[in-house]
């Protein structure tokens, strides 16, 4: 039987415990890799938290792959600290609980693609059946190829089972270096489903990709990297500014002009009318989403208020653009060393 104060000692212990955030499932700080004279990071920190997806941007050689590879404990840093889902990256406890597919790989071509599965999984020490495997080698499309060896397959084949590999053993962290740079558009597309239902499991993505409109599609967070040195950080809303709506409108009495200014700042071009959407039609997380809840009810009640309405379209600067001015105006500045 507990005492009273055993009772209230244990309260208030429930209660610090239900105060701690959760760790993120990555945070790095201050992380420098030299090669020889060669500066490849420079001073490099970022955070992932737990079920967020983070894009990692930049220009061939900016240094995304040796971020990733000291994140994971594969490269040693010269400087910084990273922890994974709040260990040490070193801790093999954190390394068993990520999914790692990296940028080049090659899988044992002798081996089918059930047995190169079979072997990571016995690496990770996870207890994954042989239903969970099947089911995961068909959410990658490569249920009718699960017994054919890896040899055989093609590229973007071989990058679906690397994809298959990271995340088998029901990892709390997946890190996607390139995950579709084989793909075709449907692989792509299915890698993007896989990413979004990860987040909605609760899974954190870091993910490295140069297909910037993928990036832009399911990441809340993005990280540019150039030159070895974080260029620019945030969220998609935060780096793209606010969204607006584009309608092309004529016969526009002043009742629904009131209606358009109800909603956000207008500004107006002839026919076209461009309305900045509140905060939350941009979405929480950034991610595009070109309509939300007001829009098909503005929309309708325009068209009630007698506005003939001609088009309707979502307005925001692109990632792409985004990216590109950053990196043509070089903030991210030039680390020593010989580059
Ligand atoms: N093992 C290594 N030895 C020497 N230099 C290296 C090594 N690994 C990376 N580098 C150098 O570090 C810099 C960053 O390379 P990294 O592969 O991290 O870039 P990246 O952003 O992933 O490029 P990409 O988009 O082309 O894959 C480059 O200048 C590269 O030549």
């Amino acid at each position: 039987m507990t005492t009273v104060a055993e009772g209230s000692a244990l309260d208030a212990a429930a209660r610090l415990v239900g105060d701690l955030r959760p760790s993120s499932a990555v945070w790095a700080s201050g992380l420098r890799k030299r090669y020889g004279r060669r500066t490849a990071v420079e001073d490099v920190s970022l955070e992932v938290g737990r079920g967020q997806v983070v894009g990692l941007l930049g220009p061939n050689g900016a240094g995304k792959t040796s971020v990733i590879k000291m994140l994971l404990g594969l490269v040693r840093p010269d400087a910084g600290e990273v922890l994974l889902l709040g260990r040490p990256a070193t801790d093999p406890a954190a390394r068993a609980r990520v999914g790692y597919l990296p940028e080049l790989f090659r899988y044992q071509p002798w081996l089918s693609a059930s047995e190169v599965m079979a072997l990571h999984i016995r690496l990770s020490g996870a207890d994954v059946t042989a239903g969970e495997r099947r089911d995961c080698l068909g959410l990658v499309g490569l249920a009718g190829r699960t017994d054919d060896r890896v040899g055989g397959f093609s590229k973007g084949m071989q990058q679906r089972l690397g994809l298959a590999v990271a995340l088998v053993a029901r990892p709390e962290l997946v890190i996607l270096d390139e995950p579709t740079s084989a793909l075709d558009p449907l692989g792509r597309a299915d890698v993007r489903d896989i990413v979004l239902d990860l987040r909605s499991r609760g899974v954190a993505v870091l993910l490295n990709s140069h297909l910037i409109g993928e990036v832009e599609r399911v990441c809340d967070r993005v990280v540019i990297l150039d030159h070895g040195r974080v260029a620019a950080a945030g969220t998609l809303a935060e780096l793209l500014g606010q969204r607006e709506l584009r309608l092309r409108l004529t016969d526009v009495p002043p009742a629904a002009q009131r209606r358009l200014a109800a909603v956000g700042r207008v500004e107006q071009s002839g026919d076209w009318y461009t309305v900045a959407l509140p905060p939350d039609e941009a979405g929480a997380t950034g991610a595009t989403r070109p309509t939300g809840d007001v829009v098909p009810g503005l929309v309708a009640e325009l068209v009630g208020l007698g506005v003939r309405v001609h088009a309707v379209e979502p307005a925001r600067i692109s990632l792409e653009e985004r990216l590109l001015g950053i990196l043509r105006t070089g903030t991210a500045g030039q680390p020593e060393g010989d580059r």
